[in-house]
């Protein structure tokens, strides 16, 4: 289990999350959703160790990680995908996946396995980073990460600008990826994606928890959901 408790993170003078708490285990697919600037991408970060809290904690199966350097945070088995994507463009998919084999932890995933799963990397094998569309470029970024073999994959706004159908093999992939026993944190500007496969999610605005719940509580309030991402929670009281 992933926590964030209480967390606050402030860029220079500026508060960017206030009192965020967060928890994602490794039997859930959760989501994180808001519009630009509500502090999905900041929340990623502070759960991968990439920014320091000015206050609060992290927490990873029970233990504080608070202070511990992200590369210790990603050997306990936490997975970031960040929404750059980071493949090499001059190195052939093969190439790539051979340089994410390098962090490879023992467990399911090989490169043999996540070519498997992503049978369009398998048909660019050879291709270079730079030639493959914005759809492959995500699974080559994907399948790197599965490679670690992460208890949990932070993946920040993973279908964005990306077609339907690519969108949907996506989803295929994440669902396959969880049955296997990798819990998932999505981040995602609207609910479109985390309705398809989330167990829980957490709206944020303007750096705060505006709203969460299972997709069961989310159905029955989906319109004062929507209006809290649209509009902001302000705009409801
Ligand atoms: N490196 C930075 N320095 C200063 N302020 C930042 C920095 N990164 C983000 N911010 C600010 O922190 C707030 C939250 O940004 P964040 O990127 O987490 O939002 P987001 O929900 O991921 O938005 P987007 O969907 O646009 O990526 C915004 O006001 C943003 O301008």
């Amino acid at each position: 289990m992933m926590v964030l408790d209480s967390a606050c993170v402030q860029y220079g003078l500026a508060r960017a999350l206030h009192d965020v708490c967060i928890t994602a285990s490794q039997d859930e697919i959760i989501a994180i959703v808001g519009r630009n600037g509500a502090g999905k991408s900041t929340t990623l970060k502070s759960m991968m160790g990439l920014l320091p809290l000015s206050k609060g904690k992290r927490l990873f199966q029970e233990r504080d990680i608070t202070t511990l350097p992200v590369e210790q945070i990603s050997r306990l088995g936490v997975g970031f995908v960040p929404d750059t994507r980071r493949i090499f463009p001059n190195l052939t998919v093969h190439e790539n996946l051979r340089m994410g084999a390098l962090a490879h932890k023992p467990g399911y995933w090989t490169i043999e396995r996540v070519l498997e799963i992503f049978p369009r990397l398998q048909e660019r094998i050879g291709f270079g980073g730079d030639q493959l569309s914005g759809g492959e470029q995500q699974m080559l970024s994907i399948a790197r990460a599965l490679l670690g073999n992460p208890k949990i994959l932070l993946l920040d706004e993973p279908t964005e600008g990306l077609a339907p159908k690519i969108v949907d093999e996506l989803i295929d992939v994440f669902v396959q990826v969880h049955r296997l026993g990798t819990g998932l944190v999505l981040v995602e500007q609207n609910l479109k994606v985390p309705m398809r496969l989330a167990d829980r999610q957490y709206v944020l605005d303007h750096g705060t928890v505006a709203w969460s719940g299972t997709s069961k509580e989310l159905d029955a309030q989906r319109d004062h959901v929507e209006s809290i991402i649209t509009t902001g929670v302000s705009s409801e009281e």
